[in-house]
Protein backbone atom coordinates (compact mmCIF):
# COMPACT_ATOMS: atom_id res chain seq x y z
CA UNK A 1 0.00 0.00 0.00
CA UNK A 2 1.46 3.51 -0.81
CA UNK A 3 0.22 6.64 0.62
CA UNK A 4 -0.56 8.86 -1.78
CA UNK A 5 -2.09 12.39 -1.10
CA UNK A 6 -1.08 14.67 2.31
CA UNK A 7 -3.05 14.34 5.22
CA UNK A 8 -6.10 16.67 5.12
CA UNK A 9 -9.15 17.10 7.93
CA UNK A 10 -11.99 16.56 6.56
CA UNK A 11 -13.99 17.68 9.86
CA UNK A 12 -14.17 17.11 13.70
CA UNK A 13 -17.26 15.66 14.69
CA UNK A 14 -18.85 15.10 11.62
CA UNK A 15 -22.17 15.56 11.23
CA UNK A 16 -23.63 12.45 9.44
CA UNK A 17 -24.85 14.50 6.54
CA UNK A 18 -21.49 16.12 6.18
CA UNK A 19 -19.59 12.52 6.39
CA UNK A 20 -22.12 11.81 4.31
CA UNK A 21 -21.20 14.31 1.97
CA UNK A 22 -17.43 13.31 2.07
CA UNK A 23 -18.22 10.01 1.65
CA UNK A 24 -20.03 11.07 -2.17
CA UNK A 25 -17.18 13.50 -2.89
CA UNK A 26 -14.65 10.27 -2.65
CA UNK A 27 -16.71 7.60 -4.36
CA UNK A 28 -17.70 10.17 -6.99
CA UNK A 29 -14.29 10.71 -7.88
CA UNK A 30 -14.46 7.33 -8.73
CA UNK A 31 -12.61 5.21 -5.57
CA UNK A 32 -13.35 2.72 -3.61
CA UNK A 33 -13.60 4.22 0.11
CA UNK A 34 -12.68 2.00 3.11
CA UNK A 35 -13.93 3.67 6.42
CA UNK A 36 -11.89 2.60 9.72
CA UNK A 37 -12.81 3.89 12.88
CA UNK A 38 -9.70 3.61 15.36
CA UNK A 39 -11.29 3.21 19.29
CA UNK A 40 -9.88 2.32 22.58
CA UNK A 41 -9.47 3.70 26.30
CA UNK A 42 -7.87 6.93 26.59
CA UNK A 43 -4.02 7.40 26.27
CA UNK A 44 -2.99 4.49 25.02
CA UNK A 45 -1.82 6.08 21.23
CA UNK A 46 -5.24 6.44 19.47
CA UNK A 47 -4.36 10.01 17.92
CA UNK A 48 -0.67 9.38 17.79
CA UNK A 49 -1.04 5.74 15.77
CA UNK A 50 -3.15 7.62 13.05
CA UNK A 51 -1.19 10.40 12.48
CA UNK A 52 1.62 7.94 12.38
CA UNK A 53 -0.07 6.18 10.07
CA UNK A 54 -0.83 9.25 7.81
CA UNK A 55 2.52 11.30 7.95
CA UNK A 56 4.81 8.88 8.92
CA UNK A 57 5.74 10.77 11.79
CA UNK A 58 5.34 10.53 15.60
CA UNK A 59 4.52 13.84 17.33
CA UNK A 60 4.74 13.51 20.86
CA UNK A 61 1.30 15.36 22.59
CA UNK A 62 -1.66 15.92 21.33
CA UNK A 63 -4.88 18.01 22.84
CA UNK A 64 -7.16 15.37 23.92
CA UNK A 65 -8.54 14.32 20.84
CA UNK A 66 -12.37 14.93 20.20
CA UNK A 67 -12.64 12.99 17.29
CA UNK A 68 -10.97 13.76 13.94
CA UNK A 69 -11.88 12.61 10.32
CA UNK A 70 -8.94 12.61 8.39
CA UNK A 71 -8.84 11.33 4.38
CA UNK A 72 -6.07 9.78 2.49
CA UNK A 73 -5.86 7.72 -0.62
CA UNK A 74 -3.84 4.76 -1.05
CA UNK A 75 -2.46 2.57 -3.49
CA UNK A 76 -3.23 -1.48 -2.23
CA UNK A 77 -2.42 -4.08 -4.99
CA UNK A 78 -2.84 -1.82 -7.73
CA UNK A 79 -5.52 0.02 -7.36
CA UNK A 80 -5.76 3.59 -5.65
CA UNK A 81 -8.88 3.55 -2.46
CA UNK A 82 -9.67 6.29 -0.41
CA UNK A 83 -9.37 5.75 3.00
CA UNK A 84 -11.01 7.76 6.02
CA UNK A 85 -9.92 7.08 9.51
CA UNK A 86 -12.12 8.49 12.38
CA UNK A 87 -9.76 8.92 15.44
CA UNK A 88 -12.32 8.51 18.26
CA UNK A 89 -12.40 10.34 22.15
CA UNK A 90 -10.86 7.92 24.61
CA UNK A 91 -13.35 5.67 26.22
CA UNK A 92 -13.82 6.02 30.07
CA UNK A 93 -14.31 2.98 32.06
CA UNK A 94 -17.08 2.97 34.79
CA UNK A 95 -16.57 0.61 37.41
CA UNK A 96 -15.88 -2.00 34.80
CA UNK A 97 -18.41 -1.20 32.68
CA UNK A 98 -17.76 0.46 28.95
CA UNK A 99 -19.55 3.54 28.40
CA UNK A 100 -20.33 3.83 24.94
CA UNK A 101 -21.57 6.96 23.81
CA UNK A 102 -23.84 7.68 21.39
CA UNK A 103 -20.56 9.34 18.96
CA UNK A 104 -18.52 6.05 19.48
CA UNK A 105 -21.60 3.60 18.58
CA UNK A 106 -22.27 6.14 15.20
CA UNK A 107 -18.26 6.15 14.47
CA UNK A 108 -18.20 2.14 14.78
CA UNK A 109 -21.44 1.96 12.75
CA UNK A 110 -19.98 3.82 10.05
CA UNK A 111 -16.88 2.10 9.60
CA UNK A 112 -16.25 -0.79 7.68
CA UNK A 113 -13.15 -1.79 10.19
CA UNK A 114 -11.96 -1.05 13.53
CA UNK A 115 -8.70 -0.59 14.88
CA UNK A 116 -8.92 -1.52 18.71
CA UNK A 117 -5.96 -0.15 20.84
CA UNK A 118 -4.81 -0.87 24.01
CA UNK A 119 -1.64 -0.10 25.65
CA UNK A 120 1.05 -2.58 27.27
CA UNK A 121 1.55 -0.47 29.95
CA UNK A 122 -2.27 0.06 30.96
CA UNK A 123 -3.67 -2.98 32.00
CA UNK A 124 -7.46 -1.68 31.94
CA UNK A 125 -7.20 -0.65 28.61
CA UNK A 126 -6.68 -4.37 27.76
CA UNK A 127 -9.46 -5.46 29.85
CA UNK A 128 -11.51 -3.16 27.49
CA UNK A 129 -10.95 -4.80 24.33
CA UNK A 130 -13.57 -7.61 24.70
CA UNK A 131 -16.09 -5.27 25.52
CA UNK A 132 -15.34 -3.18 22.23
CA UNK A 133 -15.19 -6.04 20.20
CA UNK A 134 -18.72 -7.05 21.83
CA UNK A 135 -20.04 -3.39 20.91
CA UNK A 136 -18.53 -3.91 16.98
CA UNK A 137 -20.24 -7.26 16.65
CA UNK A 138 -23.24 -6.17 18.37
CA UNK A 139 -23.51 -2.68 15.93
CA UNK A 140 -22.97 -4.95 12.61
CA UNK A 141 -25.20 -7.54 13.35
CA UNK A 142 -25.19 -10.63 10.61
CA UNK A 143 -21.79 -9.05 8.97
CA UNK A 144 -18.10 -9.66 10.26
CA UNK A 145 -16.60 -6.48 10.01
CA UNK A 146 -12.35 -6.61 9.85
CA UNK A 147 -11.03 -6.08 13.25
CA UNK A 148 -7.79 -4.96 14.35
CA UNK A 149 -6.28 -5.25 17.71
CA UNK A 150 -3.53 -3.55 17.87
CA UNK A 151 -1.03 -3.31 21.34
CA UNK A 152 0.92 0.01 21.60
CA UNK A 153 3.74 1.43 23.85
CA UNK A 154 5.71 -2.13 22.96
CA UNK A 155 9.12 0.25 23.65
CA UNK A 156 8.07 0.69 27.27
CA UNK A 157 8.97 -2.95 28.15
CA UNK A 158 10.45 -1.55 31.44
CA UNK A 159 6.31 -0.66 32.79
CA UNK A 160 4.48 -3.24 31.27
CA UNK A 161 1.25 -4.19 32.81
CA UNK A 162 0.31 -6.46 30.11
CA UNK A 163 2.10 -9.34 28.26
CA UNK A 164 1.89 -8.80 24.58
CA UNK A 165 0.94 -12.40 24.29
CA UNK A 166 -2.02 -12.12 25.82
CA UNK A 167 -3.22 -9.66 23.31
CA UNK A 168 -2.47 -11.87 20.85
CA UNK A 169 -4.04 -14.86 22.31
CA UNK A 170 -7.61 -12.53 22.87
CA UNK A 171 -7.11 -11.32 19.70
CA UNK A 172 -7.15 -14.86 18.34
CA UNK A 173 -10.01 -15.86 20.59
CA UNK A 174 -12.34 -12.90 19.02
CA UNK A 175 -10.61 -13.87 15.11
CA UNK A 176 -9.18 -10.60 15.10
CA UNK A 177 -5.97 -9.85 13.72
CA UNK A 178 -2.84 -8.90 16.29
CA UNK A 179 -0.20 -6.36 15.94
CA UNK A 180 1.94 -4.98 18.66
CA UNK A 181 3.36 -1.78 17.80
CA UNK A 182 5.62 1.24 19.85
CA UNK A 183 3.97 4.04 17.35
CA UNK A 184 6.84 6.23 18.82
CA UNK A 185 9.88 4.07 17.58
CA UNK A 186 8.51 1.84 14.86
CA UNK A 187 6.14 2.67 11.50
CA UNK A 188 6.55 -0.33 9.71
CA UNK A 189 4.20 -2.31 11.97
CA UNK A 190 1.50 0.37 12.00
CA UNK A 191 1.72 0.79 8.32
CA UNK A 192 1.00 -3.20 7.94
CA UNK A 193 -2.17 -2.92 10.76
CA UNK A 194 -3.59 -0.90 8.36
CA UNK A 195 -2.83 -2.27 5.28
CA UNK A 196 -4.28 -5.80 6.20
CA UNK A 197 -7.08 -4.05 7.55
CA UNK A 198 -7.45 -1.93 3.60
CA UNK A 199 -6.93 -5.24 2.03
CA UNK A 200 -9.55 -7.04 4.33
CA UNK A 201 -12.32 -4.27 3.30
CA UNK A 202 -11.33 -4.01 -0.14
CA UNK A 203 -11.74 -7.84 -0.82
CA UNK A 204 -15.14 -7.78 0.79
CA UNK A 205 -16.62 -5.35 -1.31
CA UNK A 206 -16.94 -7.03 -4.80
CA UNK A 207 -15.63 -5.31 -7.85
CA UNK A 208 -19.58 -4.90 -8.86
CA UNK A 209 -20.05 -2.83 -6.50
CA UNK A 210 -17.37 -0.47 -7.07
CA UNK A 211 -18.13 3.45 -7.99
CA UNK A 212 -17.27 2.82 -11.47
CA UNK A 213 -19.70 -0.21 -12.10
CA UNK A 214 -22.33 1.92 -10.44
CA UNK A 215 -21.88 5.10 -11.79
CA UNK A 216 -21.01 3.28 -15.28
CA UNK A 217 -25.01 1.79 -14.52
CA UNK A 218 -26.36 5.16 -14.02
CA UNK A 219 -25.63 6.29 -17.67
CA UNK A 220 -28.63 5.51 -19.82
CA UNK A 221 -28.16 2.21 -21.87
CA UNK A 222 -29.25 3.07 -25.59
CA UNK A 223 -32.89 1.28 -25.98
CA UNK A 224 -32.74 -1.82 -27.93
CA UNK A 225 -35.03 -1.15 -31.05
CA UNK A 226 -38.41 -2.15 -30.88
CA UNK A 227 -40.23 -3.67 -33.98
CA UNK A 228 -41.95 -0.32 -34.93
CA UNK A 229 -38.31 1.47 -34.98
CA UNK A 230 -36.99 -1.84 -37.04
CA UNK A 231 -39.61 -1.44 -39.49
CA UNK A 232 -39.31 2.60 -39.77
CA UNK A 233 -35.80 1.78 -40.23
CA UNK A 234 -36.02 -0.89 -42.72
CA UNK A 235 -38.03 1.21 -44.65
CA UNK A 236 -35.98 4.19 -44.71
CA UNK A 237 -33.22 1.67 -45.95
CA UNK A 238 -35.72 0.62 -48.42
CA UNK A 239 -36.84 3.81 -49.42
CA UNK A 240 -32.89 4.91 -49.68
CA UNK A 241 -32.01 1.86 -52.02
CA UNK A 242 -35.66 2.75 -54.12
CA UNK A 243 -33.93 6.47 -54.91
CA UNK A 244 -30.25 5.17 -55.64
CA UNK A 245 -31.36 2.45 -58.10
CA UNK A 246 -33.78 5.63 -59.67
CA UNK A 247 -31.41 7.98 -59.57
CA UNK A 248 -29.27 5.54 -61.53
N1 LIG B 1 6.53 5.81 24.76
C1 LIG B 1 5.48 5.85 23.92
N2 LIG B 1 4.55 6.81 24.08
C2 LIG B 1 3.51 6.82 23.23
C3 LIG B 1 3.37 5.88 22.18
N3 LIG B 1 2.22 6.17 21.53
C4 LIG B 1 1.69 7.23 22.11
N4 LIG B 1 2.46 7.62 23.15
C5 LIG B 1 2.19 8.74 24.07
O1 LIG B 1 1.00 8.45 24.80
C6 LIG B 1 0.32 9.66 25.09
C7 LIG B 1 -1.14 9.53 24.65
O2 LIG B 1 -1.16 9.48 23.23
P1 LIG B 1 -2.46 9.92 22.41
O3 LIG B 1 -2.19 9.60 21.00
O4 LIG B 1 -2.87 11.30 22.75
O5 LIG B 1 -3.51 8.89 23.04
P2 LIG B 1 -5.09 8.79 22.75
O6 LIG B 1 -5.44 7.37 22.87
O7 LIG B 1 -5.43 9.46 21.45
O8 LIG B 1 -5.68 9.61 23.96
P3 LIG B 1 -7.15 10.30 24.11
O9 LIG B 1 -7.19 11.48 23.21
O10 LIG B 1 -7.25 10.67 25.56
O11 LIG B 1 -8.15 9.26 23.73
C8 LIG B 1 1.08 10.79 24.39
O12 LIG B 1 1.91 11.41 25.34
C9 LIG B 1 1.92 10.06 23.37
O13 LIG B 1 3.12 10.73 23.08
C10 LIG B 1 4.38 4.88 22.04
O14 LIG B 1 4.36 3.99 21.18
N5 LIG B 1 5.40 4.91 22.96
Amino acid sequence: MRLIQNMCTIAEYPAPGSAAAADYCLRAAGRRLVKIAVVGASGVGKTALVVRFLTKRFIGDYERNAGNLYTRQVQIEGETLAIQVQDTPGIQVHENSLSCNEQLSRCIRWADAVVIVFSITDYKSYELIGQLHQQVQQLHLGTRLPVVVVANKADLLHIKQVDPQLGLQLAGMLGCSFYEVSVSENYNDVYNAFHVLCKEVSHKQPPSSTPEKRRTSLIPRPKSPNMQDLKRRFKQALSAKVRTVTSV
